[in-house]
């Protein structure tokens, strides 16, 4: 389909230009289409852009009509110039809230049917700032307030860039009513309120702007936190030594490349939910050494607790009998 020369689907079809070429110069895509503005605009545009876009529509079936919703947002896509368009029923269960479940459920699903494409999503430099801003004010750690990645694949997200009223824009230039998802405007949903009372009070309360500064804010993190997680590696390649730590190979590594080197290591040996204090505790195990116990890190069985000891010069990581302690 030929689209209008209008500013804001030029806009889009720029930002996924520029992604295809750094990320995917061969141009064959799957597309993550909702039917809402955002993907229905990056769908447009990769039609354009891309050589072969397949669309892929996830139905949740929690709402009665999705099935229809669905059905129309493949056939837009066919419209639009997308080689197919093809509806994944999923079934939504499994722990953890309806959020969350639906979105594993999408995951899924879109994983299973991209053969080995890239799925382009549709986030924007607005979606990108209500994650930084979840992310800092939940406290879950610095990881945390990383924006999302403009490739982390197979996920693509050529829009971070681009303001959500774009996309909407683009759907008007194109002629197309996007689908609005009742959940979109329910204020029982956090990221909702964020989007509709905590952002646009901010925006006021600072004078604008501030969007597109937690945006960036959170892409300057994940640049630099990728840099150290690199020299974490190297550090954690010489440091491991039969699945245990040598001490001494981290003592003088600098701290926040030392916690990133013990937290992959617990990962790996099984540590869950792992917070700052039971890692702060173990990289006193490193640098703080005055013979303490044990230190609990989460995880294990029933019976069972996972710790973390210091014996020899080195760290290991296993199983504490509960009822021996
Ligand atoms: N039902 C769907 N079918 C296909 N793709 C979808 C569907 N819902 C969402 N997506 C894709 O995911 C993108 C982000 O959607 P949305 O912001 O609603 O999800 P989210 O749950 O906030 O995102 P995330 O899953 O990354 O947290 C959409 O632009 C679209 O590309």
């Amino acid at each position: 389909m030929l689209l209008p020369e209008e500013p804001a689907i030029l806009e889009v079809r720029h930002a996924v230009r520029r992604w295809l070429v750094q990320h995917c110069p061969g141009g064959v895509v799957a597309v993550a289409l909702s039917g809402g503005a955002d993907s229905l605009a990056l769908t447009a545009a990769a039609a354009a852009e891309a050589r072969t876009v397949r669309a892929l529509v996830v139905d949740h079936r929690l709402q009665t009509g999705s099935a229809d919703v669905a059905q129309e947002a493949a056939a837009r896509a066919r419209a639009l110039g997308c080689v197919s368009a093809e509806v994944l029923g999923v079934d939504v269960t499994g722990s953890g809230g309806l959020e969350a479940a639906a979105r594993d459920a999408r995951y899924r699903a879109l994983d299973s049917a991209r053969r080995s494409d890239p799925v382009l999503l549709g986030h924007t430099l607005d979606d990108q700032a209500e994650t930084v801003l979840l992310g800092l004010a939940r406290g879950s750690g610095g990881r945390s307030i990383w924006g999302m990645s403009a490739y982390d694949s197979p996920w693509g997200r050529p829009l971070l860039g681009v303001r959500r009223a774009v996309t909407h824009q683009a759907c008007s230039e194109l002629g197309l009513l996007p689908h609005e998802d009742p959940h979109n405007a329910s204020p029982d949903f956090t990221r909702v309120r964020l989007r509709t009372e905590v952002l646009p009070l901010l925006e006021d309360v600072l004078g604008g702007g501030v969007a597109g500064a937690l945006a960036r804010t959170g892409e300057q993190l994940r640049e630099e936190g990728a840099v150290l997680d690199s020299a974490a590696d190297t550090v954690g390649a010489r440091a491991v030594v039969d699945g245990e730590l040598d001490v001494a190979a981290l003592a003088d590594v600098a701290p926040p490349i030392r916690r990133r080197v013990l937290r992959t290591w617990l990962l790996a040996a099984g540590a869950r939910a792992l917070g700052d204090k039971q890692l702060r505790a173990v990289d006193d195990l490193v640098v703080q050494w005055r013979g303490q116990g044990p230190v609990a890190v989460g995880g294990g069985t029933p019976d069972a607790r996972l710790v973390v000891c210091r014996r020899r010069g080195r760290l290991n990581v296993g199983l504490d009998d509960r009822r021996r302690v």
